[in-house]
């Protein structure tokens, strides 16, 4: 067992987003710092979630591009895949994203001490870590960044089936498959196989896709993914068992005593993330987790045992990349300079790279209307634009949930091409507190996505009477 000699100040665990942040920070407010990991550093974001995923989706994308150049006069015949070469190039990525980070850079010069490959970490006692590999680790605070997996279902023949990272590292598309549960990561997953040419059937237990976007959202991608041949299955039932068959896997559900099977070359279960604490022997500490198996933390990021924070995927928060890095960063400053910064609740546009993408930020109409808000609602179609027109991408529409009184955004929901980089607009439109009918008159450059926003603003404010409207359209924006 290797102890290293004097206890640290600060001793984060895992580094994905939120424990580079963490370590990052800490290191930076001078405190001696050790960042543990069990695998390569980056964690899921750099090695198996975000950027693999946007290298397939790409990949996805460059197909149907192929697929659209006759039309524009350009003959290059009907495109193929190789599926290995396309996994290389993942794995080419995934190096270069990790050897043009700062990162590590940033965390030597911030005298952090990086151990990786540590293998797993578990507490020995509220100060102590040891880790699979000998490390041995003492701080008098320490942060829990060790993300999550993929949930499981407790059925009978369930270890027949796959997770995400299974079918990132498939030999060959596979035939068929079937993918149970429709978040964001089930969705990625149907939307990219179907593309590389799968027959895929998306099983979803509740009565849509996508429970947290706007309800238009969910049926916008619903149908674009029949349209594509995907098969979705909404309110299916409740799975019953899996079996293996000659050809692959059998999956049997029921609803109202109905029974029903479907089969594919394999199954993917998407149906939830649950933090990664197994290992971690978190009751040693005395850290508490909560009914859903998260590491239960207050507003400062404090767990239930005095002097150790979590951050990132492990709270259950909301698991996406810059929400983990800014939960690090306030862990860290909290576990540096005593509990002064809380997280707050700052605005987080969430999107996805399926095929139509989708993207929100801020209230869904739904949300706006429970909490009692006077909603106006303005929708603009791609097909009321000039740029989706020129691309040949006219399906898709903005849609804005705007405060009747206040004239402000509330929400933003966007399917339809480079719907993620649109709401990173609207994100700032409605962090800002911009008026609708500002947003309407300004600018944005022709022909652009953007102008999409404008386009629906300026139909937002005409609902409101400020007029816009009319300008707007006249511009063919
Ligand atoms: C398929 C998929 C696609 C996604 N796409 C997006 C996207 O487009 N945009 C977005 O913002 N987010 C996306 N996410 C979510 C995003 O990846 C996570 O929210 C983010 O990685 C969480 O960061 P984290 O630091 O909390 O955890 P992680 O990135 O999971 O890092 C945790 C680290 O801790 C290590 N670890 C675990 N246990 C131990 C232990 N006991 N000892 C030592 N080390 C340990 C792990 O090996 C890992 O390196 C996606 C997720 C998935 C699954
Ligand atoms: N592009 C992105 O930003 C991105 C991509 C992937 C994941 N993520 C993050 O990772 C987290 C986890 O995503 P996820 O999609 O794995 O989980 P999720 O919890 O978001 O979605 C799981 C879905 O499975 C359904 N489900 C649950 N039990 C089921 C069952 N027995 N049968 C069929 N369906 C069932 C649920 O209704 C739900 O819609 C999310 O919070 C998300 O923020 C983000």
């Amino acid at each position: 067992m290797r102890a290293t000699g004097t206890a640290l100040d600060v001793l984060v665990i895992g580094a994905g987003p939120a424990g580079v942040s963490a370590a990052l920070r800490a290191g930076a407010l001078g405190a001696r710092t050790a960042l543990v990991t069990r695998g390569a550093f980056g964690g899921m974001a750099a090695n198996d979630g975000p950027v693999p995923v946007r290298t397939l989706a790409h990949a996805a994308r460059l197909l149907r591009e192929a697929r659209q150049m006759g039309a524009y006069g350009i003959e290059v015949g009907e495109p193929t895949l190789d599926y290995r070469r396309l996994l290389a190039r993942a794995g080419e990525v995934v190096q270069e994203v990790r050897s043009h980070s700062a990162l590590r850079g940033q965390l030597e010069a911030a005298g952090v001490v990086i151990h990786e490959h540590a293998g797993v970490a578990r507490f020995v006692d509220a100060k102590s870590v040891e880790t699979e590999r000998g490390h041995r680790l003492r701080a008098g605070r320490i942060i829990l960044c060790t993300g999550g997996v993929s949930r499981k279902l407790a059925v009978p023949g369930s270890e027949l089936t796959e997770t995400h990272s299974d079918a990132w590292a498939l030999t060959s598309v596979p035939e068929s498959m079937l993918v149970i549960g429709a978040g964001a990561t089930g969705v990625q997953v149907a939307s990219v196989f179907g593309a590389f040419g799968s027959r895929v059937d998306l099983f979803q237990r509740a009565d849509r896709i996508l429970t947290t976007e706007d309800a238009d959202v969910s049926a916008a991608v619903a149908a674009a993914f029949r349209a594509s041949g995907i098969g979705v299955h909404e309110g299916f039932g409740n799975i019953e068992r899996f079996e293996q068959t000659p050809g692959g896997v059998r999956m049997t559900y029921s609803k109202d005593g109905v029974r029903q099977s479907a089969e594919a070359s394999l199954a993917v279960i998407a149906v939830g993330w649950v933090a990664d604490t197994s290992a971690l022997n978190p009751g040693a500490a005395g850290v508490e987790l909560d009914a859903r198996g998260f590491v239960r933390v207050d507003s400062h990021l404090r767990t239930s045992a005095p002097g150790i924070y979590a951050a990132g995927d492990i709270t259950g928060q909301m698991m996406l990349v810059p929400q983990a890095l800014q939960a690090g960063f306030v862990a860290a400053t909290n576990a540096v300079r005593g509990d002064v910064e809380e997280l707050g609740n700052p605005v987080s546009p969430i999107g996805s790279f399926t095929d139509p993408e989708y993207a929100q930020v801020g209230l869904t109409e739904a949300q706006a209307r429970a909490a009692g808000h006077d909603v106006v609602v303005a929708v603009a179609g791609f097909d009321a634009s000039t740029r989706p027109i020129i691309d040949g991408r006219p399906a898709g529409f903005c849609k804005l949930v705007v405060h009747r009184a206040r004239r402000e955004v509330l929400g933003c929901h966007v399917v339809g091409e480079r719907a993620v980089d649109l709401c990173q607009v609207a994100a700032i439109v409605i962090a800002s507190n911009m008026k609708v009918s500002e947003l309407a008159r300004l600018p944005l450059s022709f022909p652009t996505y953007a102008g999409i926003l404008g386009l629906a603003a300026a139909r937002a404010a005409h609902a409101l009477g400020l007029g816009a409207r009319e300008e707007v359209d006249a511009l063919g924006v």
